[in-house]
């Protein structure tokens, strides 16, 4: 129940739904306690003494009865259809809520089939069980006093001979309810998989097109359907089990009560209307018999997706705002960056940037060079906040960028990542994703300074163009001219450019790169990149190795010194003249040399 103590803060709050239910399903339940009793009445008050002028008033008051058993009914599925509703929206949106609070540092190892069945198929049976689950044990509990009391109240004896049988309808429910909840977790984790490998399939169907691996998925999927096949076969064997083993114990009852109360009506005992009412009594016992498993398998699945949800919901969040947070003002944050002494490691690992010593003012380029896995993307992420560093500090005009808040911090920086993102929208929304209230002249200006523009009006749609999911459709440079126009549109005082151009042929990385100029004036800018070209204009060139700064200084500095970027420079310019002489370092040097060159 710890559970359900722990959700209490989303269905409390719709109490009234919930007590409204409650209370009409117990009235509907105890209205049906009526009709046994006019049954009795009929036969006892009426047939047997021939007064039928009672009748008409007898079939009214069935009618009466009915009608407003029925009105209860809806009632019950209405108000319990609107608390499970509301509970679950409001759980849904606490769900996603969570998931954008969540740092980089969680989605690291989340699984993303993992986090859509919590958003809906745990959802859905919290919202089952909260809207009508918990009603019904109630109700079934209930139907069981009601019935057995009544049932008591006529003919004690009689009762309890007639369910001589329950426990055994019991046990039977239970121990079906032990093997179904086995059978569905299996046929849900089945389903899961299968769903695994659908999503996978289409996510990335150009790479198993591309190696002609459809008959290996075809047969992966082939495995796991079988698989979702036998778990259904099984829980469907069960079932058919379950019911004649039902039945039978229940007629049991039914076979007691008609042989030993017809007996006790012989020797006049009890009447014929008490017995009649006592045998249409006992499928108030006899029905809940049936649901108990039902029902518990009910509870115990709501209760599993209650803790999965109430764990995404209680999952730590790493990066978060101090108390007292600082806001940068966007008209007074001018863009100092500084790193000092940062050593960082991702979780168990060991560290992916030691002892990080840069400057960057206001206005300044700064690029990032290095191999592959040396830590520039790293450097990048710190910037942003995108997680917590232990060692050193990093400082936006001054301040510790852990005392700001990061939602501030985060909308001074403009990211351009190598792999660009696109949502399935039009490209107009997707330029002004990250700005409110933009219009349509800043959305080209902006295009255009990423020389996108022209490629987006030669689109029958223009900006009204629909991107398919992740800009299917779209080449990888247009995407990230995209990307650029994105960025570029948030007017940022941090502009990162991670590898922004790699997509781009060496032309329109000119021609691009040419529009930067004008962008990255007055904004402190990092570029990140594995061509020279890109950063040669940098004011500060820094190139790392395995996390460390190993060379740092202007391009005609580094390009005269011995060492990785000299090198680059001339892989990447080789059908020019080599800057210098290979001297003795090199022959060193020739492994980073390799690293580097990519
Ligand atoms: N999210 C992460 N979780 C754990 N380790 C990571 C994570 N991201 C990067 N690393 C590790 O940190 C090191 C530095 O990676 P980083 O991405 O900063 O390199 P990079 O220089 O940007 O490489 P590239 O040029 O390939 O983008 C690598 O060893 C990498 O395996």
């Amino acid at each position: 129940m710890d559970v359900f103590k722990q959700l209490k803060p989303f269905y409390w709050v719709e109490r009234k739904y919930m007590i409204t239910s409650i209370l009409c399903l117990m009235c509907a339940t105890a209205l049906g306690l009526v009709y046994p009793n006019l049954l009795r009445y009929l036969i006892d008050n009426v047939i047997l003494i021939e007064d039928f002028g009672k009748v008409p008033a007898l079939a009214l008051t069935v009618v009466g009865v009915v009608a407003v058993k029925a009105s209860l009914q809806f009632l019950h599925g209405f108000f319990g259809g609107r608390l499970g509703n509301r509970v679950a929206f409001r759980l849904r949106n606490a769900l996603y809520d969570k998931l954008q609070t969540l740092s980089f540092q969680y989605y690291d190892k989340a699984k993303t089939g993992d986090l859509m069945s919590r958003l809906t198929a745990d959802l859905e049976a919290i919202r089952n069980f909260i809207g009508f689950g918990f009603a019904q044990i109630l109700n079934m509990v209930l139907m069981v006093v009601f019935g057995a009391s009544m049932m008591l109240s006529i003919h004690w004896q009689l009762t309890l001979i007639t369910l001589v049988s329950m426990p055994f309808l019991m046990i039977a429910a239970l121990r079906f309810e032990k093997l179904i909840h086995p059978a569905f977790r299996e046929m849900r984790q089945a389903m899961s998989n299968l769903t695994t490998a659908v999503q996978e399939n289409i996510t990335g169907v150009r790479t198993v097109k591309s190696f002609a691996r459809e008959p290996h998925e075809v047969n992966k999927f082939l495995v796991r359907s079988e698989q979702y096949k036998q778990n259904q076969i099984g829980a469907a064997s069960l079932w058919a089990k379950y019911f004649p083993v039902m039945e039978l114990l229940a007629n049991l009852c039914m076979v007691i009560l008609l042989a030993i109360g017809g007996y006790l009506v012989i020797q006049e005992s009890i009447s014929l209307g008490e017995f009649v009412a006592f045998f249409s009594m006992i499928g108030y016992i006899i029905g809940p018999m049936w649901g108990v498993g039902f029902h518990i398998n009910n509870y115990t699945q709501s209760k599993a997706s209650g803790e999965r949800v109430l764990e995404l919901l209680n999952e730590h969040v790493h990066v978060r705002n101090t108390d007292h947070p600082i806001v940068l003002d966007a008209q007074t944050t001018k863009g100092h960056v500084r790193f000092e002494n940062v050593t960082f490691n991702y979780p168990d690992k060991a560290p992916a940037l030691y002892d990080i010593n840069i400057d960057a003012p206001a206005g300044s380029v700064i690029g990032l060079l290095g191999a592959t896995g040396s830590g520039k993307s790293t450097i990048i992420q710190l910037l942003m906040h995108a997680y917590n560093v232990k060692n050193g500090r990093i400082t936006v005009d001054g301040i510790d960028i852990r005392e700001l808040d990061v939602q501030s911090l985060r909308s001074q920086i403009a990211p351009v990542f190598q792999e660009t993102f696109l949502f399935s929208s039009s490209i107009r929304n997707n330029i002004a994703y990250g700005v409110k209230d933009v219009t349509q002249e800043e959305i080209e200006y902006a295009a255009k300074l990423a020389k996108a523009h022209d490629f987006i009006m030669e689109l029958p749609q223009g900006y009204d163009t629909i991107v398919g999911e992740r800009g299917l459709g779209l080449s990888g440079g247009q995407k990230q001219r995209i990307a650029i126009a994105r960025a570029l549109i948030k007017n940022p005082r941090i502009l990162i450019l991670d590898d922004a151009t790699s997509a781009v042929d060496m032309e329109t990385e000119h021609e691009i790169q040419a529009g930067f100029k004008e962008l990255m004036a007055g904004r402190t800018t990092f570029i990140i990149a594995h061509r020279i070209s890109s950063l040669r204009h940098a004011d500060v060139i820094i190139v790392l190795d395995e996390g460390r700064i190993v060379q740092r200084g202007t391009h005609e500095q580094l390009v005269r010194m011995p060492g990785p970027y000299r090198q680059t420079y001339n892989i990447q310019y080789a059908d020019r003249p080599h800057v210098e002489a290979v001297d003795e370092h090199e022959t060193e040097d020739r492994t980073l040399h390799r690293r580097v060159s990519r």
